[in-house]
């Protein structure tokens, strides 16, 4: 397999020859795909601007959900903010969401070239192991925060290496790949049956991490920490705009 990680979008372009892109947004916009979908969401149309997200509700039918943030807050009209703790099954199963964030939905755009595109947090971090088992070219893009690399989404990329290190002949592009695994074996290497607690740990050192402490969503680094707390990947199923659901 050839393996990409870019530990910002900017970093390299996601090639049309990519086999499957992975986005990661840990704090919290893939973290959040991921628990909408495992809880029975339709599917989640992202786009960049809040403006595209009203648009594409008036277009679209009346049962459609506005989701997503600014400075890490619910947006003035949206229906749901960006807080994996608001998308429960009594609230979005069957919904259509619309997404837009910071980072997460900006690093989407960004992959929009590869063949195939999935969402990766930590809570379903096996599941899209097992859908990269089979790819030729593979590239992990860290969504980051406001153009700057954040340890969060380092450690998710290192975590996803390491463990296709064991699994699987890789030619890597670049270093990016060789840092994020050696955060992730600094940080989080021993495993053990605390990992969930430690990770949040780790979480709240990130820029992600304290940029939500800051603003009172610390109960949501544990909520993103639960590794492997489901088994689903969220995975395009069509393209503009670039919409995920459960293949
Ligand atoms: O709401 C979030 O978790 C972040 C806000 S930011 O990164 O501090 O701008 O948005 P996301 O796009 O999910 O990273």
């Amino acid at each position: 397999m050839q393996l990409t990680v870019s530990l910002l979008p900017s970093i390299r372009p996601v090639l049309s020859t990519t086999d499957v892109a992975v986005v990661i947004d840990v704090l919290r916009a893939t973290s959040v795909m991921t628990t909408a979908l495992a809880n029975g969401a339709k599917e989640f149309l992202t786009c960049q601007s809040v403006d595209e997200a009203r648009e594409l509700a008036q277009t679209h039918d009346a049962d459609v959900l506005l989701c997503g943030e600014r400075h890490c807050k619910p947006i003035d009209g949206f229906d749901l903010g960006n807080s994996p703790a608001e998308y429960s099954s009594d609230v979005v199963q069957y919904r259509s969401l619309i997404l837009t964030t910071t980072n997460g939905t900006f690093a989407i755009a960004a992959a929009q070239n590869a063949r195939a595109m999935v969402a990766a947090s930590f809570l379903n971090l096996s599941a899209v192991l097992v859908r990269l088992r089979d790819a030729d070219s593979v590239h992990l893009v860290c969504a980051g925060t406001n153009g700057e690399i954040t340890a969060e989404d380092v450690l998710l990329a290192g975590a996803i290496v390491d463990r296709l290190f064991s699994e699987v002949n890789l030619e890597l592009v670049g270093d990016d790949a060789i840092l994020a695994r050696e955060l992730w074996t600094a940080w989080m290497g021993e495993g053990g049956s605390d990992q969930n607690e430690r990770l949040t740990q780790r979480l709240a050192e990130s820029q992600g991490g304290r940029n939500l402490i800051d603003v009172g969503y610390e109960a949501d680094l544990a909520r993103c920490a639960a590794i492997d707390l489901f088994d689903v990947v969220p995975e395009r199923v069509a393209t503009t705009p670039n919409t995920f659901g459960i293949l």
